[in-house]
């Protein structure tokens, strides 16, 4: 048994403790980006070749190709699919896409499409005629669609269109379709790029977030949402680095760029889009910026700092640009005015810059001018801004002149780390640093067996650590579990948090540790008993001071059971309390095939100056008592 007493004494939990790291890790085209069409505008592919025509497909005789365009639709999208319809031609042509390994077709929904098309050798007599738009299935199976008009143009033409799906897939094996009667195009060679297909988006917003994902994500309550990477946001050179210039402004003049994690990101999810969605999903962003160190091992010389930081060069737009896009005044700054272009006229919210990413890779450069060039230009433009260090990997961090008060830790490791480990913080001496725990989870069994879900001892071990972030939450400002999504069919790295197919989410058993302690964050910390890393039982009691409720956290790592008693310094008014327990037997995960193994479930319980519970192995419970 397990006494535990605690006190009225204690310290503030910051509102930003339990939050969302996020990059492009097949996570974001084909997953929270909502766009349907995969390679819609064959951006940084090579034409004529098979990758090119990733996704897209021929339908009857026509014959479809990658080309570079005589006359591209923008400089910043220079191919486009080649359409070539053989003369004579009678039955229907034209080609599909596959989707990102899939298409959901949902009945009710309203589709919302656009492409850009040209005929580069229009006929003397122009042909008009109508293209058919549909969603159907690899069967054949039609489940909505619509006639879009065209007329044979030498220029560059938009069409949009929207069609409502009636009924909902049995498979999610479903295909775009662009189709016309061969008899009108017979001879014709047309052109089409940025060929888009949207379904209903989070809050409506164009050019936005898928919903289901949005929906799993803010029933944690996240606070923060740290983005674009991690590696994602440093290039596998400079030039690849993730610059914010490209991915704002119309969808026509966004390149897009080869990620960091083996294909292509559209960018059609940028700077603007994030921002926005961050914004409705009442976060708020802890943005991290290019600091000089790529993939390849490069950093940029010390000479070459100042393009990337405050001075413009050859279009390419420095981080200074970019925090003022974000932040700035758009009546006096041009950067900030591109984002009241784009619709949102007043500043986004930004308290948090991040300088680079696990610069432990390039200690010397971060040390000797990365983090001081960047620190001291954008500390000295904005004072107000909180900037944070990455070349550390636990609390005893290196020296860094300016010295730095925010320090992002990465850890991956087996659940016995962590359990070991949930005292780590305990042990830092309070001298003004405040830590975020930017990545970490349980990536092998103790064993070192690779994991492909999470499973539930390495997540009740997140946990245990997790107890010692509500604990030393005077120090640890920020933690988010990493990554954070994953496309089922598509995949660089697991475990994953969430994992997700194009109609499915699945929660993995650390989704729900981590939605319960953010959902059960509170405000204040409240002494207790202390213990240490050697005991399978940890605990964290924390409080809704406005709620006057009070959230008695246990975590049990054995997988026996075992009993704590809580003396309250209070008798509570009310004397049923209600529960929350996530538990599993050991080894369980949630997966595609069993996505609800390990759920919480709740639980009332007697409260009284003493409460008596009982923990299950391998478990996580919050007990939630009003006073
Ligand atoms: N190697 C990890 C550390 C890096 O910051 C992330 O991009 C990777 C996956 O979370």
């Amino acid at each position: 048994t397990f006494d535990v007493t605690f006190s009225t004494a204690g310290h503030n939990v910051p509102s930003t403790l339990y939050g969302l790291m996020y990059e492009d890790i097949n996570s974001g085209d084909g997953g929270l980006y909502a766009e349907l069409i995969q390679n819609r505008a064959f951006q940084q592919v090579t034409p004529g070749t098979s990758t090119a025509l990733t996704a897209w497909a021929a339908l009857g005789s026509g014959k479809i190709s990658v080309v570079k365009s005589s006359s591209p639709v923008s400089p910043a999208l220079p191919n486009a699919l080649s359409f070539a319809v053989p003369s004579g031609t009678t039955s229907t042509v034209g080609f599909t896409n596959s989707g990102f390994f899939g298409i959901p077709v949902t009945a009710g929904w309203t589709y919302t499409g656009s492409f850009y098309y040209r005929t580069p050798s229009p006929p003397a007599t122009k042909v008009s005629g109508s293209f058919t738009a549909d969603l159907r299935s690899t069967g054949g199976t039609v489940f909505t669609s619509t006639t879009v008009p065209f007329t044979t143009s030498a220029t560059w033409q938009q069409a949009t269109f929207t069609f409502t799906a009636s009924s909902t897939q049995t498979s999610v094996q479903n295909l775009f379709a662009l189709s016309v009667g061969g008899s009108t195009v017979s001879g014709l060679t047309m052109e089409f790029t940025l060929i888009s297909l949207f379904p209903p988006t989070f809050n409506g917003r164009t050019n936005g977030f898928r919903m289901d994902l949005s929906e799993t994500l803010l029933d944690m309550k996240p606070a923060f949402f740290r983005f674009p990477g991690g590696n994602n946001l440093e290039g596998e050179t400079a030039a690849d680095r993730w610059a914010w210039e490209n991915t704002v402004g119309d969808l026509v003049d966004r390149p897009g760029r080869v990620g960091d994690w083996g294909y292509i990101n559209t960018d059609g999810l940028g700077l603007y889009e994030y921002l926005q969605w961050i914004e409705d999903m009442d976060m708020e962003p802890i943005m991290a910026v290019y600091a000089g160190y790529s993939l390849n091992g490069a950093s940029v010389a010390s000479s070459d700092m100042q393009t990337y930081v405050t001075e413009a060069i050859n279009q390419a737009s420095p981080i200074e640009f970019l925090i003022n896009f974000v932040i700035g005044d758009a009546s006096t700054n041009a950067q900030a005015a591109i984002r009241a272009s784009m619709g949102h006229p007043d500043p986004f919210t930004l308290n948090y810059i991040e300088i680079g990413n696990e610069d432990f890779f390039s200690p010397t450069t971060y040390a000797d001018y990365r983090w001081a060039d960047l620190y001291n230009a954008l500390h000295a433009e904005f004072p107000q801004l909180h900037y944070i260090a990455t070349s550390a990997t636990s609390g005893n961090v290196p020296s860094l002149s300016p010295a730095p008060t925010y320090w992002d830790l990465h850890i991956y490791s087996n659940p016995n780390f962590f359990i070991n480990g949930a005292f780590n913080f305990d042990i830092l001496s309070r001298n003004g640093l405040q830590f975020f725990q930017g990545e970490y989870a349980t990536t092998t069994q103790n064993n070192g067996a690779a994991l492909q879900y999470p499973f539930i001892d390495g997540s009740i071990a997140e946990a245990a650590y997790m107890a010692g972030f509500d604990r030393n939450s005077d120090i640890v400002f920020a933690a988010s579990y990493a990554p954070l999504l994953n496309h089922v069919s598509s995949t660089q790295w697991t475990p994953d948090l969430i994992t997700f197919s194009p109609n499915t989410v699945i929660r993995s058993t650390s989704y729900y540790v981590q939605q319960l302690f953010s959902l059960y964050k509170g405000d204040f910390y409240l002494t207790s008993t202390t213990n240490t890393a050697s005991t399978p039982v940890q605990w964290s009691v924390t409080r809704d001071t406005s709620a006057g409720q009070y959230f008695l956290k246990v975590i049990n790592t054995a997988t026996s059971a075992n009993t704590v008693v809580f003396t309250l310094p209070f008798t509570p008014s009310h004397t049923t309390g209600t529960g929350t327990i996530l538990t599993a037997a050991s080894g369980t995960q949630n997966t595609p095939t069993s996505p609800n193994a390990a759920v919480p479930s709740s639980f009332s319980f007697t409260a009284g100056k003493t409460i008596m519970y009982n923990t299950p192995g391998l478990s996580l419970s919050v007990l939630v008592v009003t006073d």
